[in-house]
């Protein structure tokens, strides 16, 4: 089925009185084919959104459950033509977008233009390029709006007010709140800086605002939801449980489990 893309699911959701569950997980970990399976748990658990990370090996913006999940990946030989493929079986049988997170290496070294065709061929929606320079955001902008792709652009809490505005101004999509400093990684709670950032936001802009960083429990959820979020994201304490657990299966149970618990959660 063809899915529609970041902002018209957004767009539905804020028709529906809803806010986007929005799940990353990293390609190949513990292996692609238990990947596509879970793109199919998170979907059919009710995933407005899904974050797939392209494992590389400097995950710089990464804490250590993501970056062992990425050396885990790329130890089973995971590379971004078989995600790619991958992507190519599974996205016909999904109900909701994909957003692509590649760190910008695997653009530099095909290109932007050839990049982004390819990646629209798989029918992925959107694009994370969390390390992309300032100077290349635009064309990497000019290029993924030629090829329908939809770039998410984050901004931080450290980030000056006038460069958030046009970040928010370039973003596609959605606008990625990073809720902390720092890498990521489950946080006993989310900062509380997060409702004063998200208003900041929303009087810059009308686009939607989706939180990450730290939230890894259904009262994150509803508390990032109180404070105004479009939409959660929700990486590490997934990639853990998927990673680490003792068979594929298992992981994918406990995925299912916990994934329901989260949408539980949301308006
Ligand atoms: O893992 P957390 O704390 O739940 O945060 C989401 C994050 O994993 C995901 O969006 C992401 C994975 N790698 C990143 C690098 C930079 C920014 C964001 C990310």
């Amino acid at each position: 089925m063809e899915t529609v893309g970041l902002s018209e699911t957004f767009t539905r959701l804020k028709k529906e009185g809803k806010v986007a569950l929005i799940p990353f997980i990293t390609a190949g970990d513990p292996d692609l084919s238990t990947t596509a399976e879970a793109l199919k748990v998170l979907d059919s658990c009710g995933s407005d959104i899904i974050e797939l990370g392209v494992p590389y090996s400097d995950p710089l913006a990464d804490g250590p459950v993501i970056q062992a999940a990425a050396t885990r990946a790329l130890a089973r030989g995971t590379n971004f033509d078989g995600v790619i493929s991958m992507l190519k079986e599974v996205i016909p049988q999904l109900s909701c977008p994909i957003a692509l997170f590649t760190y910008y290496n695997a653009i530099l070294k095909r290109g932007t233009g050839r990049f982004m065709s390819i990646i629209r061929d798989s029918g992925v929606h959107g694009l994370v390029v969390p390390d992309v320079p300032l100077e290349e955001t635009e064309t990497l902008r000019t290029e993924a709006k030629k090829h329908g792709i939809e770039l998410v652009l984050l901004t931080t809490p450290t980030t000056p007010t006038n460069r958030m505005k046009s970040i928010v101004e370039a973003a596609e999509g959605f606008v990625y709140l990073v809720s902390s400093v720092g890498v990521t990684g489950a946080r006993a709670s989310v900062s509380v800086k997060v409702e004063a950032l998200l208003k900041e936001i929303k009087e810059a802009t009308n686009k939607p605002v989706a939180v990450g960083f730290g939230i890894s429990k259904p009262e994150h959820v509803k508390q990032v939801v109180a404070w105004g979020a479009d939409g959660v994201i929700v990486g590490s304490a997934i990639v853990k449980l998927l990673g680490e657990a003792k068979t594929p299966e298992e992981g994918l149970k406990e995925l299912e489990n916990f994934t329901l618990s989260l949408k539980s959660a949301l308006p």
